[in-house]
């Protein structure tokens, strides 16, 4: 679904370059909710924005879906990124408009017509279980109601692949509970691909099938539920493998 083949950025700062993710290489299978951990600066953020060239890799490529988006032209690109979803900390919304003028934008964007875009702002709310919220501001919302909010815009599209900047970091832990069990919702019942940048370790130990850790712009393991099995939520020391699996191992190079 999401391969990432020898990705590098970096931004210019006042005393030269700076890279933030380097030569990273990396595979998501379809279905899977795949975790991205790591210490603040390690670049998880930068390369989540990588996949769906919210920033522009340095070099490496980006394919996402069997299309290489980094070859794209600007108008196919504009039309593939409306299949890739992406949800904020700070959920994003706009603040002055609706909850289902939020969810419309990207109908709006993509040419949908009216009363299809009508149709499928309906759908997303029931899916987040916010119908009865149409009519409200953000500002009238709970926290947990604005991510809720963010998720059925980030699914209007209907994606295949849905981005995840720390979802939950604005949450307190039953709200968080709460999104990531939209989010697994979401990946079971519409088979949406997900990958989840946060720096929670119960965030992963609770819904990801799959963990990459970056550390200083590279990435420098990679471990799945299957192979390694994770912990119940609660807190453990060691590095992030051994405070996930509860195991230490080999690093992946
Ligand atoms: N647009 C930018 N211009 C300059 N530097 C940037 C830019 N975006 C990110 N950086 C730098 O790149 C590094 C990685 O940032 P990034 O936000 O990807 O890390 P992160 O792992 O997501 O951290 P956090 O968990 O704190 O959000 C940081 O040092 C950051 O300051």
């Amino acid at each position: 679904m999401l391969s990432l083949s020898q990705v590098s950025k970096s931004f210019a700062l006042k005393d030269g370059p700076y890279t933030a993710v380097d030569n990273v290489s990396l595979e998501v299978k379809t279905g899977a909710i795949h975790g991205i951990i790591g210490a603040s600066g390690a670049g998880k953020s930068t390369l989540l924005r990588l996949i769906n060239l919210l920033e522009r890799p340095d070099m490496g490529t980006v394919t996402v879906d069997g299309k290489l988006l980094t070859e794209l032209p600007d108008k196919e690109l504009r039309q593939q990124r409306q299949r890739i979803g992406m949800i904020f900390q700070q959920f994003n919304l706009v603040g002055n408009a609706t909850v289902s003028r939020n969810v419309a934008i990207p109908l709006e964007l993509a040419g949908v017509p009216r009363a299809g875009r009508i149709k499928r702002v309906q759908e997303c709310l029931q899916f987040v279980g916010l119908a009865d919220k149409a009519n409200h501001y953000p500002a009238q919302l709970s926290g947990g109601q604005r991510q809720r909010v963010a998720i059925a815009r980030a699914l209007a599209n209907n994606p295949k692949l849905l981005l995840c900047d720390e979802p939950t970091s604005a949450l307190d832990p039953g709200t968080t509970a709460d999104i990531l069990g939209v989010l697994r919702h979401i990946n079971d019942s519409l088979g949406v691909t997900v990958v989840i940048v946060t720096h929670e370790l119960d965030v992963v130990r609770s819904i990801c099938s799959e963990v990459s850790v970056m550390e200083s712009g590279r990435m420098v393991d990679f471990f799945s539920r299957d192979e390694a099995g994770f912990l119940p939520p609660g807190s453990h020391s060691g590095s992030y493998r051994e405070r996930i699996t509860g195991r230490t191992g080999e690093p992946y190079v």
